[in-house]
């Protein structure tokens, strides 16, 4: 997958981020000129001059200890504004992204970990490594500078240890931390994985005894993840010691310059200490150098969410959908998932308005993703989809669904009330409409047992595996498209009920163009077509007496099921 470049600051950002740059900036230097004031005023009191000869510095040392404690309110406001701008805007722009993105080469746990931990690197690419940069770029140019005015080779010395702890340190720590940090949030991402298997799959593991092997998979995850926090801390503290000693003796060095040149007390004491103090912005970054190959790599991972190719494209300019009731026509499809061999190789099929059309065959034949290309949710390989003569790749795919939908597989419980899950496909719904929706799919004997409001989902009620099918049905029934697609709503019912729902189905659907996907055949003598699938072409079509006559896969199943109802 390539990069793609990943937006970090929206319009109006730099200026703050600026701002926010140059009050850090401002409080570094206020923080060197209290020092040096301060030490100039010391020094020069053990002199006992008058005190008018003072009075200028003191109000220096108050003014410069105000402002600094102002400018760093300044930037921690601005700075903090706009990284947490910036993070937020990034995750704004990752979730814009998997909407309509197509599968994604990571999910779960991992995908969780690149939208929270390596959304966080944007701020700390901010906050502590671009905005202390610059702020130390300026506050020590500006102790060189005023170490220039009172020696020369002392602003030497200086600029040499400032340029080692500010550029050589960090440098180096970028370095000996880009293998590791780059290898830190792949590793969290494993360390969540394998909770999120402990804590979702442990009746399995449970049930297979496979609950040890699990537990010391997520220990060694834990302990590859500790090791390398580990080795990161390490090389956070030799750059702060490494750092530290570079200030020392940087301080000694100007020192030794200043009594070589015979400067007086005064001026020694105020090179000796604004020397000290200007590593003070300059000292952190040895470990923003760390946190910078650990910022590279997160940006790197989200710009491969970024990346991530569209499920279907877009028209440049959607068509308005016709008025007409939905004719359908679909001409010699093939639809491909990624590179692998295509799901539907060649299909073609009429369904006029209000036509009832099953589709019938193996695991695995293509039907649901028929139902995929119908929904627009998967791109079409070659050949059409006609919706009254206009290809649907012209009108847009959230257009197409307001017409074309249903009951897909695996649909999601909310963790809400029952009548909100319902309300989902139907926000304007009466309790009537609720209600019928509800009986149609033979879900009212439970509403009445529950109630409405009783919450559903992860934390809440649990519900059935026959529950949940039925509640999608109700929310396809209620939401009422012209096109109504069912994939297997009789699955996980017991075989009374499926018939019973089927039936139900069958006759709540009269009249109202249907696709249905489905594995059982009673109640198909009533649908205008029945195609059968396999390998992704049509092998047999045709209402249901005619295929029963022929041999087949149809006839051998509608035997099979027979023989399993005597
Ligand atoms: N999202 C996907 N990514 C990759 N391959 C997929 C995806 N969805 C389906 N497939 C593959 O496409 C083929 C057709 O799958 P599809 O789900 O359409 O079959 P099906 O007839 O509905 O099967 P079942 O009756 O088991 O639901 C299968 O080989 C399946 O593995």
């Amino acid at each position: 997958m390539t990069g793609t470049p990943l937006r970090l600051l929206t319009p109006g950002m730099p200026r703050r981020l600026v701002l926010a740059t140059l009050a850090g900036a401002a409080a570094d230097l206020a923080g060197i000129a209290l020092i040096a004031a301060a030490a100039w005023m010391i020094t020069r009191a053990a002199e006992q001059p008058p005190l008018a000869a003072l009075s200028v510095a003191i109000v220096a040392v108050r003014a410069f200890a105000t402002t600094r404690g102002l400018f760093r309110y300044g930037e921690r406001l601005a700075g903090h504004d706009v990284a947490l701008r910036a993070q937020a805007g990034t995750r704004e722009r990752l979730y814009q992204a998997l909407v309509p993105a197509g599968p994604l080469p990571r999910r779960g746990a991992d995908l969780l970990s690149r939208m929270v931990d390596d959304t966080d690197a944007v701020q700390d690419l901010l906050v502590r490594c671009l905005l202390p940069a610059v702020a130390a770029l300026l506050a020590g140019t500006a102790a060189v500078v005023l170490a220039a005015f009172v020696l020369p080779a002392a602003a030497l010395l200086l600029a040499a240890g400032l340029l080692v702890a500010g550029v050589a340190l960090p440098a180096a720590t970028a370095v000996a931390a880009r293998r590791r940090s780059a290898r830190i949030a792949p590793a969290r991402a494993e360390l969540a994985a394998r909770v999120a298997d402990l804590v979702h799959g442990a009746a399995d593991l449970a049930a297979y005894g496979a609950r040890d092997r699990a537990l010391s998979a997520g220990m060694e995850a834990d302990a590859r993840l500790a090791l390398l926090e580990r080795g990161r801390s390490r090389v956070d503290a030799a750059a702060l010691g490494l750092g530290v000693l570079v200030q020392g003796l940087t301080v000694v060095a100007v020192v030794l310059a200043a009594s070589s040149a015979d400067l007086d007390g005064v001026a020694t004491a105020v090179l000796a200490l604004t020397a000290l103090v200007s590593f003070e912005p300059v000292l952190p970054l040895g470990a923003a150098g760390e946190r910078l190959a650990g910022v590279l790599a997160a940006l790197r991972r989200l710009r491969e969410i970024g990346a991530t190719p569209a499920a279907v494209t877009e028209p440049g300019t959607p068509l308005p959908l016709p008025d007409e009731p939905p004719a359908l026509e679909i001409e010699d499809l093939v639809v491909r998932h990624g590179d692998r061999a295509p799901a539907l190789n060649g299909v073609s099929l009429s369904i006029a308005p209000g036509d009832r059309v099953a589709i019938v065959g193996p695991s695995g034949a293509g039907k649901s993703t028929l139902l995929a290309a119908l929904m627009r949710t998967v791109d079409i390989e070659s050949g059409n989809i006609m919706l009254n003569g206009v290809d649907i790749r012209r009108f847009a795919s959230d257009d197409v669904r307001t017409r074309m939908t249903g009951l897909i597989q695996d649909p999601y419980v909310f963790q809400a009330t029952l009548r909100d899950n319902l309300r989902l496909a139907g926000p304007d719904a009466s309790d009537d409409d609720l209600a019928r929706a509800v009986r149609q799919a033979r879900l009212d004997d439970w509403t009445g047992r529950t109630g409405w409001d009783t919450t559903l989902g992860e934390d809440g009620r649990t519900v059935s595996g026959g529950q949940l099918q039925r509640l999608a049905l109700a929310r396809a029934l209620l939401y009422d498209p012209q096109v109504l697609l069912l994939d297997e709503p009789a699955e996980a019912v017991d075989e009374e009920t499926a018939d019973a729902l089927l039936a139900d189905l069958l006759d709540a659907t009269r009249g109202r163009t249907t696709l249905l996907v489905t594995h059982r055949l009673r109640g198909l003598e009533q649908v205008d077509e029945i195609v059968v699938l396999e390998d992704g072409r049509v092998v047999q079509r045709g209402p249901h007496h005619a295929l029963v006559s022929v041999p087949g896969y149809y006839r051998d199943l509608w035997e099979s099921e027979a023989l399993t109802r005597r």
